[in-house]
């Protein structure tokens, strides 16, 4: 704990009701665990993906978080308090989980006025985040008629109406165009610059990886990895395609090397060829030249940041530590 000035303690608290604060929650559907003692924070003026493969349990987070389903044990918390105990929680929070439904012969203005009294706004309030979405033109006309896209911002404009400090949207970028989604990602840009905390939610990194300032990935329930995304960058591996006309010949290099620890079992496996690793093209090269071993192929793979994504989510032994820090996936 710091000491802090009157003054600097009044800015703290403010930017501390955008803290959402996730500690060894955990959450049992009968057998299932579907949240496993997890704990990360999210911080607000920045875009945070939360990210894990179908099933993780990253719904079920959310909805805790939002008072729907009762944690099994820990809490989770925005700006210190559970929802059930915000005083104004549409203003304190904003979100779209579940693909939206709207009343189809209901316009998209009608739309948001049902839901003006609940965050105590006016219809003045129901125009404007229909212009912040880019909806204002189609303000009269029924949400029944919509794309999936415009639909998609209509939801948005339903979580802004409370111009809440935390912001929970589900695959967000679901069914936009190109056009839709570089809007999208420059509005939660805007939204973060203006000290909110956008939480982003998806089951594929590259969705939002361009948006996003920092990760937090789960998988079965546990925090797998937690930062930056230029960290998560960083824990990029090197991994290289290796093809010989001699298999034997190629299963021993491998062997002799000491790589048999390297072998990519998730890629298919052909005779001839294999993926290794944290193995460099180099290294292979020196190694088949020395066994005098020919090689058809021999191809470094830009994993990228969906690489390092899938290598992380990828099921680990149960036990297995996450990682937070650069350097510590193993
Ligand atoms: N109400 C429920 N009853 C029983 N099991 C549930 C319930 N809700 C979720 N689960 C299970 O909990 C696990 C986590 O589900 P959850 O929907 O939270 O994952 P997710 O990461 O949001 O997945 P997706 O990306 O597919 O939405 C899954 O195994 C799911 O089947």
């Amino acid at each position: 704990m710091t000491t802090s000035s009157p003054t600097t303690r009044r800015e703290a608290t403010r930017a501390d009701d955008g803290v959402v604060v996730i500690d060894h929650l955990t959450k049992t559907f009968g057998p299932v665990r579907a949240v496993d003692d997890l704990s990360f924070t999210v911080r607000p003026g920045r875009v945070t993906g939360f990210l894990g493969p179908n099933g993780a349990g990253k719904t079920t987070t959310l909805r805790i978080l939002l008072g729907l389903v009762r944690a099994s044990a820990g809490s989770a918390t925005i700006g210190g308090r559970a929802y059930a105990d915000l005083s104004r929680p549409m203003r304190s929070v904003g979100a779209a989980l579940e693909a939206a439904s709207f009343h189809p012969g209901r316009s998209a203005l009608d739309h948001l006025r049902v839901y003006a009294p609940q965050a105590g706004v006016s219809d003045a309030r129901c125009h404007e985040v229909l212009a912040l979405v880019g909806l204002a033109d189609v303000a009269d006309r029924r949400a029944g008629g919509f794309s999936l896209g415009m639909r998609q911002r209509l939801a948005l404009a339903t979580t802004l109406l409370g111009d809440p400090q935390v912001l929970l949207l589900d695959e967000p970028a679901n069914g936009l165009d190109p056009e839709g989604i570089a809007w999208l990602r420059a509005f939660l840009r805007h939204l973060a610059a203006q000290g909110r905390t956008v939480i982003v939610s998806s089951h594929v990194l590259s969705e939002v990886e361009q948006t996003v300032d920092d990760v937090v990935i789960i998988a079965r329930g546990r925090l797998v990895h937690a930062s930056s995304l230029a960290e998560l960058a960083a824990l990029a591996e090197p991994s290289v395609r290796v093809s010989s006309p001699d298999a034997a010949g190629l299963d021993r290099m491998i062997a002799d090397a000491g790589w048999l620890g390297a072998v990519d079992a998730s890629v298919p496996r052909d005779a001839g060829t294999v993926v290794l690793r944290r193995v460099s093209a180099p290294e292979v090269g020196a190694r088949a030249f020395a066994a005098r071993l020919e090689l058809s192929e021999l191809a470094p793979r830009d994993v990228g940041l969906e690489g390092t994504f899938l290598r992380l989510v990828d099921v680990r032994p149960a036990d297995e530590p996450a990682t937070t820090t650069p350097g510590g996936a193993r």
